[in-house]
């Protein structure tokens, strides 16, 4: 496997390989607790991964265990062709952005910044730590002390720790999580310049789907410890591998109901509602759940395979609406986008369809999508 890519201004891009990993968090007097329950990810030289995940589902684990801050129970985890999990955090070329790692309270900014540099004796040190506080906005910041910062500021400041060094692997906790609006978007987007033009290989770390799609090549969806799936935007957004990776990605949120798998190949949905579905893995008469998306809704002809509606509310937003309706023999309503310029009113009777391969059916147990 090649494993270096065409020289960056840090020096080589490395991937970043990791290899059934396990974390079984064991305490004393405790029952032991599995946060990440084997994962496998392959991360280009250069690349930038997004973790994304609810809370709880063991992000944070999995990136201090990259980072040496906690320790493997089992498997690898690679640097290049180097296998890490047994080097000491400061030994792994790895540069860590998390909120809580601590700043030097009697030094300011500029000091602490500059600190790791000088210990290694970085001839440019402050030019370096110039440079980066103009990068990320911070300037104002170089001279104050650690505890007169907002958490917003603390975050730029541990960013700009995090680049300074110009690590080959970066690693990245909500990096931007206290920022306000404005200087999210700002920040977000220096920081994909600056992880372009040195070629970080870099995984962040958000619950935040926006953010996730702004910064990342490819995004690991994850929960419950286990890696859902791994791709691009598009191929989560537009073949999402179970119920849980559907239901967490898309905004609006996908429309997930009941239905049943006719012998004609159809799905039933609601008393008089069908639809065409391009799985083939259904056996008839079995119980299903249908995900289809608000903005793959599309209207059809009536008396054709289509799903009869009636508009309880009516949003209208602009760019787009968004149109909830009501299906005869379902529990919940259902989510409509529509067109900017379409207005819907309360009342409005309506046949809904979909394109055969955006209706996704889900194993009404296991969640598994079927195909
Ligand atoms: N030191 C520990 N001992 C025992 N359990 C832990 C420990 N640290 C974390 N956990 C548990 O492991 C699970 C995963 O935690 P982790 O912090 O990795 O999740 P996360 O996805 O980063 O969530 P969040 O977005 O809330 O930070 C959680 O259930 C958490 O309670």
């Amino acid at each position: 496997m090649t494993t270096t890519t065409a020289p960056t201004a840090s020096g080589t891009a490395k991937s970043l390989t990791i290899e059934a990993l396990h974390k079984n968090y064991t305490s004393r007097g405790r029952e032991s607790f599995h946060a990440v329950k084997g994962i496998d990810l392959d991360i280009r030289p250069g690349e930038l991964v997004a973790l994304l995940g609810p809370s709880g589902c063991g992000k944070t684990t999995t990136l201090r265990m990259i980072a040496g801050l906690e320790t493997v129970t089992s498997g690898d985890i690679r640097i290049g062709d180097r296998s890490i999990p047994d080097l000491p955090p400061g030994k792994r070329d790895v540069g860590v952005g998390f909120e809580s790692y601590a700043l030097y309270p009697p030094l300011t900014v500029r000091q602490n910044l500059a600190y790791g540099l000088k210990a290694r004796k970085v001839r440019d040190a402050d030019a370096r730590v110039q440079a980066i506080a103009e990068r990320l906005e911070m300037t104002d910041l170089l001279d104050l002390r650690p505890a007169g910062l907002s958490s917003g500021q603390k975050q730029r400041v541990a960013l700009a720790r995090a680049l300074i060094r110009n690590p080959p692997v970066l690693l990245l906790d909500e990096p931007l999580s206290h920022l306000d609006a404005a200087q999210r978007q700002r920040v977000r987007r220096e920081l994909k310049v600056l992880q372009r033009e040195f070629g970080y290989t870099t995984i962040v770390v958000t619950h935040d789907q926006l953010e996730a799609l702004s910064l990342a090549d490819r995004l690991a969806v994850m929960n419950n410890g286990v890696i859902q799936q791994f791709g691009t935007a598009d191929e989560i957004f537009d073949d999402p591998a179970n119920l849980f990776v559907a239901d967490f990605v898309g905004e609006p949120k996908i429309n997930l109901t009941e239905g049943v798998a006719e012998s004609d190949g159809t799905v039933r949905v609601g008393r008089d509602g069908r639809l065409v579905s391009a799985a083939r893995s259904v056996p008839a008469g079995g119980s299903v759940t249908v995900g289809i998306r608000p903005q793959d809704v599309q209207l059809a002809e009536a008396g054709s395979v289509s799903v009869p509606a009636e508009v309880v509310v009516f949003e209208d937003l602009l760019e787009f609406g968004l149109a909830t309706v009501r299906v005869e023999g379902l529990d919940s309503h259902l989510v409509v986008q529509t067109p900017a310029g379409v207005v819907r009113r309360r009342g409005d009777r309506l046949h809904l369809s979909a394109p055969p391969e955006r209706v996704y059916l889900f194993d009404a147990d296991s969640g598994d999508r079927l195909r």
